[in-house]
């Protein structure tokens, strides 16, 4: 299987946002994955139509297609795999949906949750608040680089993916600690420009 991409875009699931705008200027910018996000209250129907979309996306810029949590709409719609977190399915249930092939993605904080979940069969970790966001509301405290890098730390060899607050300036430090590559929404969303924020958030995290 290829090595992860470092950079993972993550849809904007928040009212107003064009989402799949975002996305498509950070696939022509060279992102290589991208995590299809929506929001909870969003339909099945909605969602794989997005997902269908962005999926379409991906394969004309050879880049991975992730879904979040709902493990039915990443088979339905060919991507290369999903996220799970703690109210999604436990990790060893989500490789049994997904199968043992597929990149599969789970949140962790500490080092025992994130020994558990690579024992359980998740290919990536993503590890954070790295920093405080307002993308996402009910986080629990920022754990800093070196919260992320102690996770990281736990599970040598396994990806540890930063998230929340990362920007461009903040991947050095994320970086030095130990962490693989960054997830963002803001940092591409919110940019006047998606396709140069993508350029400048990949050339920091690549080696
Ligand atoms: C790369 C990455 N890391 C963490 C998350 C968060 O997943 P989760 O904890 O399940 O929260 P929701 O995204 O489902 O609200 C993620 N999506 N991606
Ligand atoms: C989905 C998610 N999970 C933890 S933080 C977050 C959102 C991160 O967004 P941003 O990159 O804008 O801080
Ligand atoms: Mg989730």
């Amino acid at each position: 299987m290829a090595p992860l991409g470092r950079l993972h875009i993550i849809t904007d699931s928040r009212h107003g946002r064009d989402a799949l705008g975002a996305t498509a200027a950070a696939l022509a910018a060279g992102a290589p994955v991208v995590q299809v996000r929506v929001a909870d209250e969003t339909t099945d129907r909605l969602a794989y139509e997005f997902a269908a979309q962005v999926r379409r996306l991906t394969i004309e810029h050879g880049a991975t297609c992730l879904v979040n949590d709902r493990l039915q709409v990443a088979l339905a719609v060919g991507a290369d795999g999903g996220h799970v977190g703690a109210d999604d399915l436990p990790v060893a249930a989500a490789r049994r949906v997904l199968g043992p092939a597929a990149v599969l993605g789970a949140t962790c904080r500490d080092a025992a949750s994130a020994r558990a979940a690579v024992a359980d069969g998740a290919s990536y970790l993503g590890v954070g608040p790295a920093y405080t966001t307002a993308t996402k509301a009910g986080l629990p405290a920022a754990l800093g680089p070196a919260g992320v890098g102690a996770v990281a730390a736990a599970v040598p060899g396994t990806p540890v993916i930063a998230i929340a607050g990362v920007t461009a300036a903040r991947v050095g430090e994320l970086r030095a600690a130990g962490a693989y590559g960054v997830a963002v929404i803001g940092a591409v969303s919110e940019a006047a420009d998606p396709a140069a924020a993508t350029k400048e958030l990949l050339a920091a995290v690549t080696p």
